[in-house]
């Protein structure tokens, strides 16, 4: 692989040329103009990723990061820390809500254990462990310098492996629990933003729980001071596994022109930190659904995006990304299938009593 300054140096913008063509295109077709909305936006964005006016997605592919962190102890997630575990063979088996999403959406699972806290060897796991967990950030670093850049390495990896497949559009999701924590630590150490305004209850806690959640993560930031202009800082001191994985996820589909949809939070928080690498990643980017943690919203300002979907889903694993793949697919159908007022305008011998 490719070392990351190059592939960061390496990332061009988007194609001005094919998105004038996507849209002289779709103001030609018979309807009127910009009635489809946001499907005609991400027809657009689509051929301007692309250079191509038709995208078709056949080979579909969703990678799902799965690791766990070391803040759990501070008692920061109302989950037992070995669901992670077993929510991922889960994934792999095709009965969690992602499996079954992803599977309505013909698009092929890829589970990455790329930091569970157990021994896992399942039959299509993706065994790339940096370690058994991160360290409790709350009382320093999380992780090491060198483990958060094989981290951001790994999501390249699987990206340039999808490459090599044919895949035409990427989904990312995740697994981790406590990764709320560290999605909302990352979130607060870029923007300088207070925890009540960035920090949710993740998969559910009580009052008592949330306030602690809140102390905790804004006790790691106070320990850690992470520098919010070195991205692999951030990512190093308050981040999880998982994040650095999805960050890897975006910055390697923007290298290679692929489309790469954003799920929850966690996911966003890693979009977030590509952005901060390199901010042209955004221009690769497409936002599933709205989750429903605060710190969502703050990202998605930031990377100057908006939700297909509001669906009120915290469930994260990628399962808005499974959702919103049919969504891209019918901007193309529409773009490349629907005839243009040319097209459709019918011969006048069939129109009997029009005036
Ligand atoms: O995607 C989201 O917006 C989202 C919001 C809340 C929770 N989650 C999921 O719940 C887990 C983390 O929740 P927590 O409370 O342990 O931080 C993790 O496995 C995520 O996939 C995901
Ligand atoms: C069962 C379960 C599934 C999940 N998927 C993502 N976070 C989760 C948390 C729990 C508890």
């Amino acid at each position: 692989m490719k070392d990351l300054n190059e592939i960061l140096e390496g990332i061009e913008g988007s194609c001005e040329h094919a998105k004038i063509k996507a849209k002289e295109r779709l103001d030609n077709l018979a309807k009127p103009l910009g009635s489809l909305g946001q499907l005609e936006e991400i027809a657009i964005k689509l051929s301007g990723i692309t250079g191509k006016i038709s995208n078709p997605m056949i080979n579909k592919q969703l990678i799902i990061m799965s690791a766990d962190n070391g803040v759990v102890e501070e008692g920061v997630s109302s989950c037992p820390q070995n669901i992670t575990a077993i929510q991922t063979i889960n994934f792999i088996r095709g009965v969690t809500g992602v499996g079954v999403l992803a599977k309505h959406a013909g698009a092929k699972l890829k589970v990455v254990d790329i930091g569970i806290n157990a021994d896992i060897d399942y039959p299509g796991l993706y065994k790339r462990k940096i370690r058994k967990s991160t360290w409790n950030m709350a009382k320093g670093h999380a992780m090491t310098r060198e483990e958060a850049l094989k981290a951001i390495e790994t999501g390249i990896d699987m990206v340039e492996e999808a490459v090599r497949e044919g895949a035409q559009v990427l989904g990312t999701g995740e697994m981790g629990i406590g990764n709320t924590s560290t999605s909302s630590a990352i979130i607060m150490a870029f923007t300088g933003y207070d925890a009540d305004r960035i920090v949710g209850k993740g998969s559910g806690l009580t009052e008592e729980g949330f306030e602690n959640k809140k102390k905790i993560i804004t006790q790691a930031l106070r320990i850690n001071e992470p520098d919010k202009n070195d991205p692999i800082d951030v990512l190093s001191k308050v981040g999880g596994f998982d994040i650095g994985g999805m960050a890897g996820c975006f910055i390697g589909a923007a290298y290679y022109r692929l489309p790469i949809l954003i799920d929850g939070l966690i996911s966003a928080a890693a979009a977030l930190l590509a952005y901060k690498l390199n901010p042209l990643a955004a221009d690769y980017m497409f936002t599933s659904h709205c989750s429903a943690e605060p710190g969502y919203k703050t990202i998605i300002e930031i990377l100057g995006l908006k939700p297909m979907l509001n669906l009120d889903m915290r469930l994260g694993e990628g399962s808005g990304c499974a959702i919103a793949f049919n969504i891209l697919e019918a901007a193309d159908k529409v773009i490349t299938n629907m005839a243009t007022f040319e097209e459709a305008s019918i011969k006048n011998d069939y129109l009997i009593d029009i005036r």
